[in-house]
């Protein structure tokens, strides 16, 4: 995030190909120039959300990364990235809230969305954040709009992570209701959180983009919060519609991470629209070709 804003990052607004009304694919080209971190790659990724109705447990989000080598341009590896997709993003989140509740004590962490993303999710921030209600231990809450996917989730977590309570809420207006933390990630075409249930100071992390792209939050939120993206020229190309709104970008995270830009105060709401980066992709395609070298080919 810090190379992107400084700039010793490229990648270009990526293309998006519809294949019909729901589904698409992303080509998402990055270069991050750094001798340690650095790669050129290149991820293929499609978003089927209707995957699900097909009765075969697919993933609704398939990727591949092709990574190429600097100099030659030769192909040096195709890695699937469907966990580099999912674990990237939920870093960028875990960064983004880091940074954006520095000051403010974390209770309440609501989590709208029990699909790979709601999952990796809340096992990253189990992980790095400290929630605990009012006489409670740890504890997250996850709303799914099928709440039998969302039990079935909370049930799987509680038994793989026993330092923090996962519960599962049927209206995800009580879930989110005193969230310090939101995280939506969804594909809702609707509005799935409205300004009136948040508290002050809330910060969101808005994950989830369909067709319809960027509408798990109300206009009315977006237009009350100071909203953060990840890169500048992704949000110019993608977030037209909050453009439209009349929304002003603060700053990319990087920027904040960097000191570029000051913090939103304690009391003001606060969003991370993640539009996701080629870039994070080509840094863990980059660590894992390296730890792969290492691993299997001893170089
Ligand atoms: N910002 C970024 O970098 C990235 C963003 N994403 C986005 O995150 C979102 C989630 O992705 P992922 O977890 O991989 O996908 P999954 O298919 O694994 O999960 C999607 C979740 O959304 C729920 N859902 C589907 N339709 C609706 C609806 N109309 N209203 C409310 N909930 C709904 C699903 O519930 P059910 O299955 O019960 O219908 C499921 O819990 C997607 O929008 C995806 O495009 C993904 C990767 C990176
Ligand atoms: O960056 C990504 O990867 C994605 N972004 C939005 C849609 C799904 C994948």
């Amino acid at each position: 995030m810090g190379s992107v804003s400084k700039r010793r990052a490229i990648q270009t607004a990526r293309a998006r190909t519809c294949s019909n009304s729901t589904s698409f694919l992303l080509t998402m080209p990055g270069f991050l120039d750094d001798s340690n971190f650095g790669a050129l790659s290149c991820k293929l990724i499609t978003v089927c959300p209707n995957n699900v109705h097909l009765g075969k447990s697919l993933p609704t989000i398939n990727a591949n990364i092709t990574l190429f080598d600097e100099t030659t341009g030769i192909l040096k590896a195709i890695i699937s990235g469907n966990e580099i997709t999912k674990w990237r993003t939920a870093a960028a989140s875990v960064v983004a809230t880091k940074y954006l509740t520095a000051k403010k004590g974390l209770r309440v962490l609501a989590i709208l969305g029990a699909g790979a993303q709601g999952e990796i999710h809340a096992v990253a921030f189990q992980h790095f954040f400290n929630f605990e209600e009012a006489n409670s231990k740890r504890l997250i809450r996850i709303w799914n709009h099928n709440t039998l996917k969302a039990e079935k989730l909370v049930s799987k977590l509680n038994q793989l992570y026993c330092g923090t309570v996962f519960k599962c809420f049927k209206s995800n207006e009580m879930c989110v209701k005193e969230a310090d933390v939101i995280i939506t990630a969804t594909f809702a075409s609707e509005p799935i959180v409205q300004l009136k249930w948040l508290k002050k100071g809330t910060h969101i992390n808005a994950v989830g983009a369909g067709l319809t792209h960027y509408s798990e939050l109300s206009e009315s939120i977006y237009l009350a919060s100071d909203v953060y993206i990840d890169y500048s020229e992704g949000a110019e190309a993608e977030l037209t519609g909050l453009k439209e709104l009349g929304v002003e970008f603060k700053g990319e995270i990087g920027t904040l991470v960097s000191g570029g830009v000051s913090p939103s105060s304690v009391n003001q709401i606060t969003v991370f629209q993640s539009l996701g980066m080629a870039v994070e992709d080509c840094a863990m395609a980059r660590m894992v070709y390296d730890l792969y070298k290492k691993q299997y080919r001893n170089v």
